[in-house]
């Protein structure tokens, strides 16, 4: 579905991305794995057409994204969870997630919020409270549920996890599993691997801006240079 080819890029002259490749096939969870720096936000900015400079190819279902605004991003089918939420706190959750669908018709936002509530009863609940007064679980919550509205058919998730009690990163990945399993497909970045690893079938890992290894979760479980690298074992 999505395709990265030779993928470089950054902010100014110098490249923080070196010829990236990656793919994501219908349906699928990966993980793009690696330390502070690496260029992960980076990979995911230029998915969603955030990143000021790139060079290689982009394709969504063999289209070329080179000249697609990051708006259009959306109404293709990609949906992103930034790094940190960003919830609008005094506007109410349900207020959060109706703007996931500023493209939609509104005939069909309201199916899109029950299938959210259905996900997150918490949202439920708490759909008239001010979204700056959540935990920051529950404000992930919104911002993923926020990004489902969009109607995605492939979700970018920027270190969903972050700040969490492990509880609530329990709680945020097995949300991401059922996501999936309605069939959306999850490109997830995060730096707690061995809990990454659990909920994905394949990953890359980066390593100043570069891909330095990839393949199926147990494939890099087993990995030595994982384990002594990110797993600590
Ligand atoms: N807006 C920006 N302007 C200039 N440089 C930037 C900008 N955003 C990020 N960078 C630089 O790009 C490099 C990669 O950052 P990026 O956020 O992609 O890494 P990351 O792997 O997601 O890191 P982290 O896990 O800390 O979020 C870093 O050296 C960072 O300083």
């Amino acid at each position: 579905m999505l395709d990265i080819i030779k993928l470089s890029g950054g902010y100014g002259p110098r490249p923080i991305l070196h010829d990236v490749s990656l793919h994501v096939n219908e349906g699928e969870t990966v993980a793009i794995l690696g330390a502070n720096t690496a260029g992960k936000t980076s990979i995911i900015k230029a998915i969603c057409g955030l990143l000021p400079r790139t060079q290689g190819r982009m394709t969504l279902h063999g289209q070329d994204l080179a000249q697609v605004p990051a708006h259009r991003r959306v109404a293709m089918g990609i949906a992103c969870v930034p790094e940190g939420r960003h919830v609008f706190p005094e506007m109410s959750v349900y207020e959060n997630l109706l703007l996931g669908g500023y493209h939609r018709r509104k005939s069909d936002l309201e199916a899109s919020i029950q299938r959210c509530y259905e996900l997150f009863p918490r949202l439920q609940e708490r759909r008239a409270q001010a979204a700056g007064t959540l935990s920051g679980g529950e404000q992930q919550m919104v911002a993923i549920g926020r990004a489902l509205i969009a109607d995605p058919r492939l979700l970018l998730l920027d270190e969903p996890s972050h700040g969490l009690a492990p509880m609530m990163v329990d709680e945020v990945h097995s949300a991401i599993m059922k996501v999936n399993q309605e069939g959306i497909a999850v490109l997830l970045i995060e730096q707690n691997v061995a809990s990454a690893l659990k909920v994905v079938g394949r990953a890359y890992v980066l390593e100043s801006g570069r891909i330095a290894m990839e393949g199926t979760a147990d494939q890099l479980e087993s990995n030595d240079e994982i384990r002594r690298t990110y797993l600590g074992i």
